[in-house]
């Protein structure tokens, strides 16, 4: 858990985990974000946890066998950042 390779400054560690919070101008704007992390976990087989509410959507990333941050988590984190910026565009 030492080190860990944060993608970028929007994401915080907290004890054994990973977590950013996204916004969106809706609450179908956020749903859609949701499932296409769902559908991007089941292909990575890596699932964070995913919060979502009113305009925004809160993914928690964590590897239970180490009971810690690992590459799995900052690597599932990039890849869910890049979702994010496509769906910007
Ligand atoms: C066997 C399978 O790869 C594991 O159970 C995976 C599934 N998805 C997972 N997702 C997350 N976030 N952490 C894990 O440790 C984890 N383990």
């Amino acid at each position: 858990m030492r080190n860990v390779d944060l993608p970028g400054r929007d994401w915080v560690l907290v004890p054994e985990r990973i977590r950013r919070e996204f916004r969106f101008s809706s609450y179908e704007k956020a749903r859609e974000f949701a499932t296409r992390i769902a559908e991007l976990a089941q292909k990575e087989g890596h699932h964070p946890d995913i919060t979502l509410s009113y305009g925004r959507v809160t993914v928690e990333l964590t590897t239970h066998d180490e009971m810690s941050v690992t590459e799995k988590d900052t690597g599932m984190a990039r890849k869910i950042e890049e979702l994010f910026r496509n769906m910007q565009q």
